[in-house]
């Protein structure tokens, strides 16, 4: 399998990125970083979620964020909903596409979304229903895929059942999550060579935490298995509410670096990229979780 000459990055940092933080963020901030995402380029911004905001509060405003995107033609922005109610939520907002997310974990599918993973399955179905019927593109998630907060190792053959579930229920692409960042390029190929026995390298991209330090290994080996649709946040934001101790997504500063010098084509510019992630850094007070983006700021400021 050659590696791809193209990788289509999903931007989650709006999302995923911003959902665990405490202190309540501006609607007009998630705006603003939205809107330098992408002029950076992106393609697909995953820009709010419609959760019961009880469990995400940071979330709540996802509303306000949709309503005032001024939106660019040929971008995506995306919304999470875990079932009817989030669903209309989205709709009624404006987002362009919607996703649901599965866990290949019992224990952390109660966690993350209070039921079993056969009753998540059942509360897709009129969500993909309904998207069809509205026009919007549905896409799918799969967390705890290498392992799980409350379960450790998780059997790879696990993850290929929910995420052929998840294709056959009618989601365009699966995305496989490694939640709290345990794999190695071993494992991470172990879970993907079980899931390409049931769908193809086009349908799947990786979401890879962090938190020991082996997301861009990760994606690399995935990249060598043909994928070629990388979740990543801008700045390394994030960490998931239901995963104790998971850091950021794989930064997306670092990925564009590493796959500009792999000569891959992203069709995002990395200094504008810099800039929206140093903007969301400082109007949240948090460290910037990108090496290249730290990198490069010090050589700007030097
Ligand atoms: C699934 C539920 C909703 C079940 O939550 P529940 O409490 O069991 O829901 P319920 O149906 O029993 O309803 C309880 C109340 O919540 C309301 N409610 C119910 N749904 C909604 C909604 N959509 N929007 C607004 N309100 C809602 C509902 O109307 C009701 O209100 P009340 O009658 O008490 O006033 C809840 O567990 C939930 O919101 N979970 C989401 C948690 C979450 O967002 N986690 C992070 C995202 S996943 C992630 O980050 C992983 C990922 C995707 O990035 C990949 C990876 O890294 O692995």
């Amino acid at each position: 399998m050659s590696m791809p000459k193209k990788v289509r990055i999903v931007e989650v940092g709006p999302r995923d990125g911003l959902q665990n933080e405490a202190t309540p963020i501006s609607a007009d901030t998630k705006i603003e970083l939205i809107h330098k995402l992408s002029e950076a380029g992106h393609c697909y911004i995953e820009s709010g979620s419609f959760v019961n905001p009880k469990w995400v509060p940071q979330m709540a405003g996802s509303e306000a964020v949709f309503e005032g995107i001024q939106k660019k033609t040929g971008v995506e922005y995306a919304a999470l909903t875990p079932n009817m109610k989030g669903y209309e939520r989205a709709l009624a907002s404006g987002a362009d596409e919607v996703a649901i997310f599965a866990a290949a974990s019992e224990a952390f599918s109660q966690k993350n979304t209070n039921c079993s993973i056969a009753e998540s399955m059942e509360r897709f179905a009129p969500i993909i229903e309904a998207a069809k019927r509205d026009g919007l593109k549905v896409r799918g998630y799969v967390s705890c895929v290498v392992g799980c907060p409350y379960e450790g190792d998780i059997d790879p053959e696990k993850v290929a059942e929910i995420a052929e579930k998840l294709i056959e229920a009618g989601c365009y692409e699966v995305s496989l999550g490694d939640t709290i960042g345990v794999g190695t390029p071993a494992s991470v190929k172990t879970m993907l060579n079980a899931v390409l026995k049931k769908i193809p390298a086009e349908k799947l991209a990786v979401h890879l935490h962090d938190t020991y330090g082996q997301a861009l290994a990760n994606i690399y080996a995935s990249l060598e298995l043909g994928i070629a649709v990388v979740d990543s946040s801008v700045a390394g934001l994030g960490g998931c509410p239901y995963a104790k101790g998971a850091s950021g997504n794989v930064a997306s500063e670092d990925v564009v670096y590493m796959l500009n010098g792999l000569g891959i084509d992203t069709g995002v510019n990395l200094d504008k990229l810099i800039q929206a992630g140093d903007f969301i850094c400082k109007a949240i007070d948090r460290d910037n979780g990108s090496k290249t983006a730290k990198a490069l700021l010090a050589k700007c400021e030097g």
